[in-house]
């Protein structure tokens, strides 16, 4: 009888917190260097979903990302993820990074080993499984982002396009269910771009991730998104759906959706900060 009444609790525990939106940031206030990078931040990003996070370069898109990864503590305000805030201690910090996956700019592969070798390395220094799972689930995660007959490439080997795949193989190794991807887009050629946005959405359904997209690339990211919001002059100037982005009137994310120099965004944010006078 006992038994089932912790079932039934921990059946119930689980029902909760599927509601959790996968990230919950409130009150969020980022500071750099003494001064105020983004203030008042307020976000929920369902589970299940892809959310694009846009803004001008300097905004503090990067900044944002900090704070999820416990890289940068809050000056105020709380980071959620998964109804967990961001632990602030090292050994939780480290568990909680475990779940989060990050692509990060510049892919980041060492270039002495093979792609199904940077691959593995998550597996091999988080893990204990022996090497012939290993090897299979290197194969499964390069086969999930279409690279398995690359995997005896080293990246001086690869496209620009394979080298990015290779790192978001190597990002999903530990299964994590979140993941970040720090501007995935740089240095692509539109038809690359095509190929890994598309996976980004294909991930995240087949896989039942939740997707945060950081970004300048509005047109190329918008096609895949659920939800997007902008950053600009330290807080969030817009939040809805990708039509509702399409539509906004706001003068503010038109500027920056219009890449014009003159508007209400500075042009060069830093150099107006008063710290960098
Ligand atoms: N370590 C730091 N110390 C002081 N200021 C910083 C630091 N890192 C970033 N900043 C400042 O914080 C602001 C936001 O930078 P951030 O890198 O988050 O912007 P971003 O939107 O990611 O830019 P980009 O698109 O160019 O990468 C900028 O004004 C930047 O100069």
């Amino acid at each position: 009888m006992a038994k089932l009444r912790r079932l039934r609790a921990s059946i119930a525990r689980v029902n909760t917190t599927s509601d959790q939106p996968a990230v919950r940031m409130s009150g969020l206030r980022l500071e750099r260097g003494g001064r105020v990078v983004l203030r008042d931040i307020e976000l929920a990003v369902p589970r299940g979903s892809v959310t694009a996070v846009l803004g001008p370069s300097g905004s503090g898109k990067s900044t944002l990302l900090a704070a999820l990864t416990g890289e940068l503590v809050p000056a105020a305000g709380q980071v959620e993820v998964f109804g967990e805030q961001v632990p602030r201690a090292q050994k939780p910090l480290l568990a909680m990074r475990k779940r989060v996956g990050v692509l990060l700019q510049g892919n980041g592969l060492l270039t002495d080993l093979t792609a199904a070798e940077n691959v593995a390395l998550p597996l091999r220094t988080h893990t204990d499984l022996p090497d012939a799972v290993i090897r299979r689930l290197v194969d499964m995660k390069l086969h999930a982002v279409g690279l398995r007959a690359a995997a005896d490439l080293f990246p001086r080997e690869l496209s620009g396009g394979m080298a990015r795949r290779v790192a978001l193989a190597r990002a999903l190794a530990l299964d994590p269910p979140l993941m970040i991807y720090d501007e995935p887009l740089t240095g692509l050629d539109p038809i690359a771009s095509g190929v890994v946005m598309s996976l980004v959405r294909r991930l995240n359904e087949t896989l039942g991730l939740t997707s945060i997209v950081v970004t300048h690339h509005v047109h190329e990211t918008m096609p895949v998104a659920d939800h997007a919001i902008v950053i600009a002059n330290g807080r969030i100037v817009f939040s809805g759906t990708p039509a509702e982005l399409d539509a906004t009137r706001d003068p503010l994310v038109r500027q920056f959706l219009e890449g014009q120099p003159d508007g209400p965004i500075p042009f060069d944010t830093t150099a107006r900060a008063p710290e960098a006078a």
